[in-house]
């Protein structure tokens, strides 16, 4: 029999791309041939581009931005040449189903795929849909929800809510491991810092200064994005890196606390783990507010502390790390009360009703 074949897609940030890398184990295990198509370059190339089993196709992507820019006049042709590269690998490769995650690449392949009649699925992580989703919706059968809000925001016919969908490794770390790796013992807590999938400028600045005082009472692993490792600190109880792949579960694991930007993914896999968390979530002058409003939501159901941009400074750091720690008993007490492992595998049966 010939076997079945579904197409991802999905870039720009890392995430735009871990949903897909939660579900591609399950079509590897049940022997389905896998196409993905990404940017020419993007983070999507370097998390997908050498999986087994998985064929990655780049395209050209044009950004679309909101505003007049120069650039708005060149990318409507990337996009278009995007389609056109997009059209031509689903006729040639025929998938069943595409599943897309979002970001710019993804508009050009649903464009594609609504020409080429193949079905395709949207998931969004955040809140309130990005640009790239909003303008893909209209041409996908289904769009898939992390937070029950955003059901309020997308066409309710085609809307389901899910939950996140959450790398099922991540669950499986290993404490011991994670401090090894990061080279600090059992003495003090571990806080986690990530400040994004491509770190934080400001965070980083922040959490540096702040050191001294810090780690006087806590060891610090810290994700600080890539070409951003300090290597002129050396303080004990303090690990840095770029970015973090398989390990990055054990690190979880070993984490007691965390501090970090309001990314969809990230806010529910520290949900779906238990780790209480400080957001701070991108302003508003650097996007389009998408995580002030996921750190919101947080904050109502009492997951998570929010500190916003605009007061992060050396002393707020500090003062509100303290309060984390003291209100982490209750926070993780409502963490409980969360349940995501059904999302993935929802996913999963949604494709299959809808594949062709
Ligand atoms: C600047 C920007 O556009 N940010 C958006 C981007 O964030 P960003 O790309 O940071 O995405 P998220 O925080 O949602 O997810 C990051 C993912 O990368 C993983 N990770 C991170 C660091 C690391 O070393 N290893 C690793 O595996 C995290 O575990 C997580 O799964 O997409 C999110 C989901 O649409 C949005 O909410 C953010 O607003």
């Amino acid at each position: 029999m010939k076997k079945k074949r579904i197409l991802f897609t999905g870039g720009g940030t890392a995430g735009h791309v871990i949903v897909n890398l939660a579900l591609i184990p399950v079509y590897q295990r049940d022997g389905w041939e896998i196409d993905y198509i990404g940017s020419k370059d993007g983070i999507e190339k370097k998390l997908i581009g050498k999986l087994e089993g998985v064929t990655y196709h780049p395209i050209s992507t044009g950004k679309l931005r909101r505003y007049m820019s120069k650039e708005n006049f060149k990318d409507p042709f990337k996009v278009l040449k995007g389609t056109m590269q997009a059209a031509r690998i689903i006729g040639k490769r025929k998938p069943s189903i595409i599943f897309s995650k979002g970001g710019f690449v993804s508009v050009p392949v649903i464009l594609a795929a609504n020409l080429k009649r193949v079905p395709a699925v949207i998931h969004e992580s955040d809140y309130t849909p990005g640009l790239a989703n909003k303008i893909a919706i209209p041409f996908a059968k289904k769009v898939l929800a992390t937070f029950p809000e955003t059901m309020d925001f997308l066409p309710e016919k085609k809307t389901e809510y899910v939950g996140a969908v959450i790398r099922e490794e991540l669950f499986q770390g290993d404490k011991k491991k994670g401090l090894a790796f990061a080279g600090l013992t059992k003495e003090k807590p571990v806080l986690l810092i990530m400040g994004g999938s491509g770190g934080s400028r400001k965070i980083n600045e922040t959490v540096r200064e702040s050191l001294p005082q810090l780690l006087d009472t806590l060891q610090i692993i810290h994700i600080c994005g890539q070409g951003n490792v300090d290597s002129a600190i050396t303080e004990k109880g303090y690990a840095q890196f770029e970015y973090i792949n398989e390990e990055l579960k054990d690190i979880f694991a070993a984490s007691d606390y965390v501090l970090s930007r309001a990314g969809a993914n990230a806010i529910f896999e520290f949900l779906a783990l238990q780790i209480p968390m400080l957001l701070i979530p991108l302003s508003k002058q650097a996007s389009r507010g998408d995580q002030i409003i996921n750190a919101r939501s947080f904050k109502e159901k009492q997951y998570a502390q929010v500190l916003e941009e605009e007061d992060l400074t050396r002393d707020s750091l500090v003062k509100e790390l303290t309060k984390l720690k003291e209100k982490a008993p209750i926070i993780r007490d409502k963490m409980k009360e969360y349940k995501s492992e059904k999302a993935r595998d929802r996913v999963i049966e949604i494709l299959k009703e809808i594949q062709k």
